[in-house]
């Protein structure tokens, strides 16, 4: 069992990591090109479910290719079956006991060191994991894989002190009240999504930092770099069982998991339908469970760019470019629809922005030029190219892209679409790809603009207000009040950054917990009250009573 807490501590000062450039010549560049040099000789590795410590090779075996290189795999893995997640679920419950009763300075030192091996010993593995496995340029997968996810563990130990600081303010005479911030009974789901290393850390590390014990199903597409962070995280001194790494079939691995009589939370990043497939899934399983299961899911978005008329405009075009295609356009708050007033759309911001996209370099994240990689895999792809099709069926013209290649790696090119109709389906329907679509506005419909941007999508995940006038970002501010929960001025909608912007988003885009803050915490905790009375009674009669 654990050994007693003699003492509390203060967790020493937390920043966020410092970003390494990557330019020619610098010390992490050569770094990294050695690590992607070793990785690409060795592949493709085998990664085996982890279960209690162990790992399990069941045989069922399945392929992460390299999506900008289709042919050839990342890491060929082996996919639970039904015994290795039935082991995975006990071993979970087994190991909880002594994981919640852990002293809290020794989780937030496991953590701490983890962040520490993600930015120090790992960073240059992680990275082009990243790069080969997700698509990534090194830029991108920097603030991924290394930057973000050592931001998540080291503020995730500075939230969680201040969460267990929250103590009742108030004592009556002779007694003392404390809040405990127990661990969920049961176990924790993570189930993760491809698009950010960082995330299949932080799923499965929220709830665990808490004392949880956690099921984590990565992403197929995802499998290599989960699959480090998992060893990364038992090198730190995770405890063998506190975090099972299960990657599988995911509705089987899912529904197994779900249906467990001590399922206690589903910490979910993904899409949307599938998010809300799980939901119902576990609303029809509530009569199986002990308690009420926490559901926490952040997922879609149809995010929106506007620019008034009184912005500047190189500043707007140049962000409208990062918001759209970095990534490929594969990030949840990835910008998706833009509104811009028609005086400065036919002013200069047309053709700025179609000469700057015409300067896109696209092509394999091993090759440091390329601005833009791949889409993550053929589905992508096609769902991608389907969707510029029916803008097109919609009499959407393309202004610049519009087509793809798939013959090496599936490289589609950076696609702004104009079109006539602010409801079609390009503007209302979430892509995941480099397609940015254009509805060009009368200056004097503003507010109008505004409250179509708000009725369009049924997502409300992040969105950028672009103006010199104040007036009309406060009226922007205040009529798109529930279009997002990340908003940006003069900023692109997406690179929100761990303790600086709290990131999610309501209405279809999640329940909005705000990875990234004190608040996500909370879910995955149970308070319980304590009183502790000094002093015995000495009558059970009030004063009133006696007479
Ligand atoms: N809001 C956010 O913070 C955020 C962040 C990253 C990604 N996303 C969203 O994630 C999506 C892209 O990621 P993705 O393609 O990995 O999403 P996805 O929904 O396809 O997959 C997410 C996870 O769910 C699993 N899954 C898929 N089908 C399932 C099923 N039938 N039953 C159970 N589990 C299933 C996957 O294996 C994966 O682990 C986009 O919609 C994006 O907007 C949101
Ligand atoms: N931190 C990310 C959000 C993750 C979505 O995929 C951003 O704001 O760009």
């Amino acid at each position: 069992m654990s050994t007693p807490q003699l003492a509390t501590f203060k967790v020493p000062a937390i920043e966020n990591e410092p970003m390494r450039t990557y330019a020619a010549g610098t010390v992490e560049r050569k770094g990294l090109e050695a690590a992607l040099a070793q990785m690409q000789q060795e592949l493709p590795f085998e990664v085996p479910c982890i279960v209690n410590g162990l790992p399990i090779k069941t045989g069922k075996l399945a392929k992460q290719p390299i999506p900008s290189d289709h042919a050839r795999h990342l890491c060929v893995y082996h996919e639970a079956d039904e015994a290795t997640v039935a082991s995975a679920i006990d071993g979970a419950l087994a190991a909880k006991a002594e994981w919640e009763a852990m002293p809290w300075n020794d989780r937030a030192a496991i953590f701490l060191r983890a962040a520490e091996l993600v930015s120090g010993k790992y960073r240059y593995k992680l990275v082009a994991a990243t790069m080969l496995g997700q698509g990534k340029n090194a830029w991108q997968a920097e603030i991924d894989a290394a930057a973000e996810l050592s931001d998540f563990f080291r503020f995730g130990v500075k939230y969680v002190e201040e969460l267990y600081a929250q103590q009742p303010p108030k004592n009556a005479a002779g007694s003392w009240n404390r809040v405990e911030y127990r661990a969920l009974e049961g176990f924790v789901l993570a189930v993760s999504p491809f698009n950010f290393t960082a995330i299949g850390g932080n799923l499965p590390g929220v709830p665990a930092i808490v004392g949880n014990t956690v099921v984590w199903k990565p992403s197929p597409a995802a499998t290599y770099s989960n699959y480090l962070i998992y060893q990364i995280l038992a090198e730190a001194g995770v405890p063998a069982g506190v975090i099972q790494f299960v990657p599988g079939p995911p509705p089987e691995v899912v529904a197994q998991a779900i249906s467990h009589p001590n399922f206690a939370a589903l910490h979910f990043t993904g899409s949307t339908f599938i998010f809300k497939k799980l939901w119902k899934d576990i609303a029809a399983n509530l009569d199986k469970y002990k308690g009420y299961p926490r559901i926490v899911g952040e997922t879609g978005g149809k995010n929106f760019h506007v620019i008034h008329k009184s912005a500047e405009i190189r500043n707007a075009v140049l962000q409208t470019i990062r918001g759209g295609f970095e990534y490929q356009g594969q990030k949840c708050s990835a910008l998706s629809r833009l509104y811009v007033s028609s005086s400065l759309w036919s002013s200069g911001f047309k053709d700025l922005l179609l000469s700057e996209v015409a300067k896109i370099k696209i092509g394999s994240p091993s090759d440091f030029g390329n601005f833009m990689g791949p889409v993550i895999g053929r589905p992508a792809y096609d769902k991608i190219i389907g969707f510029i099709q029916k803008a097109k069926d919609a009499g959407g013209e393309v202004l610049i892209g519009g087509t793809g290649d798939d013959s090496k790696g599936y490289f589609i090119q950076p696609t702004v679409i104009l079109t006539k109709d602010p409801e079609s389906v390009t503007m209302k329907e979430e892509i995941f790809g480099p397609v940015i679509t254009v509805y060009v506005y009368d200056d004097a419909k503003y507010e109008q603009t505004l409250e179509l941007i708000d009725n369009t999508s049924p997502y409300a995940l992040t969105g950028s207000i672009f103006s010199a006038d104040r007036k009309a970002l406060l009226t922007a501010t205040n009529k798109l009040r529930n279009a997002a929960g990340n908003v940006y001025y003069n900023e692109k909608c997406t690179g929100a950054v761990v303790g600086q912007q709290p990131f999610g988003g309501g209405r279809a885009s999640g329940t909005n917990d705000k990875a990234g803050s004190i608040s996500i915490f909370y879910r995955f905790v149970s308070a319980r009250s304590i009183k502790e009375n000094f002093v015995g009674l000495e009558d059970f009669q009030y004063p009133s009573n006696l007479i």
